[in-house]
């Protein structure tokens, strides 16, 4: 018998990411990260490293895939033109060896998936240093809904064989694999938030929720991460800033670890082929055990005014 589709693009991303990893390694080792700002209005930048990686993960997608819809942060890609070094042609073997396909998802054609690809999320960070906040995301969508996501964070160090980078996954009805899930303090309640994209209803937002404590990083994926790792309770990112690519992987990863990731209100994004890629009402995710609905509660009804009603 074939292995299911979702599990083969899993396997494949999987194998992809660690390879993205270490080209963003070597690219920071080098020292020239050949920043180009593609904002419009405000800074927006993008690096050699989100450049090369984009084009590896969605040339080797597309090798094993052919009818596979992708969408990158860094835009259209004319495959036919990627560098054929760039492309990745392992599939994760342990996983397949691992894990058996999900009932519910042994007959996934191709164009039943939507791949959300972002190469390298925490650019801002990237560039000033916080090597940490860096991470790969690729998020699989089946009929408009996240169901399966990789985040690979490229400098996390291994404190027993000190090897560098390591790769986090979700498939839903599945599990999660690559990390040590761990509750958050009970004693005192943390929220994440941005440190590069903040506005005064972001701080407004975070105000009103009365943290005890507030942390401020970079990336959706490190965000993501730290609610896995019980380092905070919530997510909160009263903004637009935030694409589909930041937090399709991430939606699939934190829900299957019995977390929840919305917008603003409560509604699960749409990561359907058609749709914007702004997240335009914002993103509220919780770890597994906190009462989401009470965090939407204590969003402030002006943010909510603000950031619009969903179409
Ligand atoms: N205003 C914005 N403009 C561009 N990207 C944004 C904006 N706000 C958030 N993002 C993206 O969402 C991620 C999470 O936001 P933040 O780090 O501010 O919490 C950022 O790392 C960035 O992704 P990327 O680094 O992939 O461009
Ligand atoms: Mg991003
Ligand atoms: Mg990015
Ligand atoms: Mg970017």
């Amino acid at each position: 018998m074939t292995t299911p589709l979702i599990m083969r693009v899993m396997a494949s991303g999987l194998s992809i990411a660690e390879k993205a990893g270490e080209v963003i390694r070597e690219i920071m080792l080098k020292g020239d990260l050949n920043v180009v700002d593609k904002g419009q209005k405000n800074y927006d930048p993008q690096t050699e490293a989100d450049r090369k990686c984009q084009q590896m993960i969605i040339g080797s997608l597309s090798n094993h895939f052919k009818n596979l819809r992708i969408i990158g942060e860094e835009g259209e890609e004319d495959v036919s033109k990627i560098p054929k070094d760039l492309i990745v042609e392992q599939f994760d073997t342990k996983f397949l060896e691992q894990y058996k396909c999900p009932e519910a998802f042994t007959d996934i054609a191709e164009n039943d998936l939507v791949v959300w690809i972002d190469p390298l999320d925490g650019t801002n960070e990237f560039v000033e240093g916080l090597i940490e906040n860096v991470t790969v995301l690729i998020g699989i969508a089946y009929r408009e809904a996240s169901i399966g996501g990789i985040i690979h964070q490229p400098f996390f160090k291994c404190s027993t064989t000190n090897k560098m980078g390591r790769t986090i996954w979700g498939l839903k009805e599945l599990g999660t694999g690559g990390y040590v899930r761990k509750s958050p303090p009970e004693n005192k309640f943390i929220v994440t938030t941005t440190r590069s994209h903040s506005n005064e209803i972001v701080k407004a937002t975070i105000e009103a929720i009365k943290a005890d404590q507030v942390l401020r990083v970079g990336g959706c994926g490190f965000k993501v991460l730290q609610l896995l790792e019980g380092k905070a309770h919530c997510y909160v990112f009263a903004s637009p800033g935030c694409k589909k690519w930041d937090t399709c992987a991430c939606e699939a990863i934190l829900e299957q670890d019995g977390g929840t990731l919305t917008d603003i209100n409560g509604k699960h994004y749409n990561y359907g082929p058609n749709v914007e890629y702004p997240n335009k009402q914002g993103v509220l995710a919780t770890a597994k055990g906190i009462d989401h609905d009470a965090l939407i509660e204590k969003i402030p009804q002006s943010t909510k005014d603000s950031l619009g009603t969903k179409k």
